[in-house]
């Protein structure tokens, strides 16, 4: 690999960003590629790549380079010295910058620190002993590593409009290589490419959805005609999923705190060539009126998470959660669970799900609301948990419930 010297001061001022100052990490490789338009194919992915290596291995690569956190310019160029010789290429001999730790010594200290778990696989203290304590020593061994993996893009081919196999070939045929991912509906894009551009994109073909979430409306089955509220609907990814199997017919009221998302919905359904949505905004009480309760067939609380199971996608966020944020985000599940359920008709079923991988956020939170004078009409039906170390998917958890008749 040849390294163009460059690149490294955007790589490490960007990633600096990200990881000290909470710049978003998407948003800030998209705004750094956007702002140096002359950098070619092969520079851009070079720049984003190690970008996110750096957010993914920042403790594994400081440890090793410095043994505590990066703070001068300096000590940035040692971490990347230590990144590329971590990830299998030679670093280049000849820069100044790079020449304060010896090949050798960055080799002997990755010996010593890898036989911390927490070091070698990059995560803070905490969330070692969180995940370990909840998790358990033998799904964690596996599910860590998978979490640290990188994951594909995964499309979802849309059954309204075409069946997989017709929206495979045509998007090969628009040039983009994809494969079918198991019996459904799924597509995995082999390659990271640009697709918002084709056509069959523009109407409404597919979407990008990841394989776990799109378990989710199988999961529940929801019958055609009947009246579904999605109640943490975000930008739609499940309310297209669940109205394409309930083939455009009943109705499906997706809501949201954020109308920002909800506008991103009404413009996706409209792709999608989905009519039966109808989108709402909850009041920031988070409190339905009476007249909402007892009318749903399906309610989905696909609730706010710790986003713990989505790691591949964003390891940004092992360094943005803390202890307090898991109290503060249980805390709105357990509300929603509580305020939301009432909306579910008797004999109706409610679906829980999240992207987490913590019983805390799942199966307890399940179990508690069962507990609860709230949850004592509800029973359980069954619960599933999905994850990388399982399956081609992210980390993500389902229960489905039944409210007695
Ligand atoms: C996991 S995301 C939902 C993803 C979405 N279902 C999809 O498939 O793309 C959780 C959503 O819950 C919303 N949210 C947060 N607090 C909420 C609340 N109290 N009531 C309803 N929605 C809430 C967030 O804005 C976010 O869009």
């Amino acid at each position: 690999m040849r390294f163009y010297k460059n690149l490294i001061p955007p790589i490490w001022q960007t990633a600096r960003a990200i990881l000290q100052e909470g710049a978003h990490a998407h948003r800030s490789i998209q705004q750094l590629l956007r702002s140096n338009k002359k950098w070619g194919s092969r520079d851009r992915r070079f720049v984003a790549e190690q970008i996110y290596e750096l957010i993914r291995w920042y403790r594994l690569y400081y440890e090793v380079a410095l043994e505590r956190p990066p703070e001068t310019e300096a000590d940035w160029w040692l971490m990347l010295k230590t990144a590329w010789l971590l990830q299998g290429h030679q670093p280049p001999e000849d820069w100044p910058e790079m020449q304060g730790l010896d090949s050798l010594e960055i080799w002997r200290r990755h010996r010593v620190a890898v036989e911390n778990r927490a070091i070698r696989e990059s995560i803070p203290d905490w969330l070692e002993e969180r995940a370990l304590q909840e998790v358990g020593e033998e799904r964690w061994a596996k599910l860590l590593p998978a979490l640290n993996s990188s994951a594909d893009v995964v499309l979802r081919s849309n059954s309204l409009k075409a069946p997989r196999q017709k929206v495979l070939h045509r998007l090969r045929k628009e040039g983009l290589p994809v494969e079918l991912l198991g019996d459904r509906e799924a597509l995995v894009l082999g390659q990271n490419r640009k697709f918002t551009h084709l056509k069959s994109y523009e109407e409404g073909w597919f979407e990008v959805q990841d394989y776990a979430s799109q378990q989710l409306a199988h999961f529940l089955k929801p019958q055609a005609g009947r009246y579904l509220v999605d109640a943490c609907a975000g930008a739609g990814g499940k309310s297209l999923h669940l109205a394409a199997l309930m083939k455009n017919r009943g109705e499906i009221l997706s809501m949201d705190l954020s109308e920002h998302k909800l506008k991103e919905l009404r413009k996706r359904a409209k792709r999608a060539g989905v009519s039966i949505i109808k989108t709402e905004k909850i009041p920031a009480s988070g409190r339905f009126s009476p007249a909402y309760y007892n009318m749903a067939d399906y309610l989905v609380l696909d609730v706010p998470c710790s986003g713990l199971g989505v790691l591949r996608r964003n390891p940004q966020t092992k360094w943005i959660i803390k202890p307090e944020f898991l109290e503060e985000i249980q805390a709105t599940q357990a509300h929603i669970l509580r305020e939301y359920s009432l909306l579910c008709k008797p004999g109706g079923q409610l679906l829980y799900a999240t992207c987490s991988i913590l019983p805390s956020e799942n199966e307890w939170q399940v179990q508690r609301f069962l507990q609860s004078p709230d949850g004592q009409e509800f029973e359980l039906l069954k619960e599933q948990h999905l994850g990388p170390d399982r399956g081609p998917e992210d980390g993500f958890y389902m229960a489905l419930l039944q409210r007695k008749g």
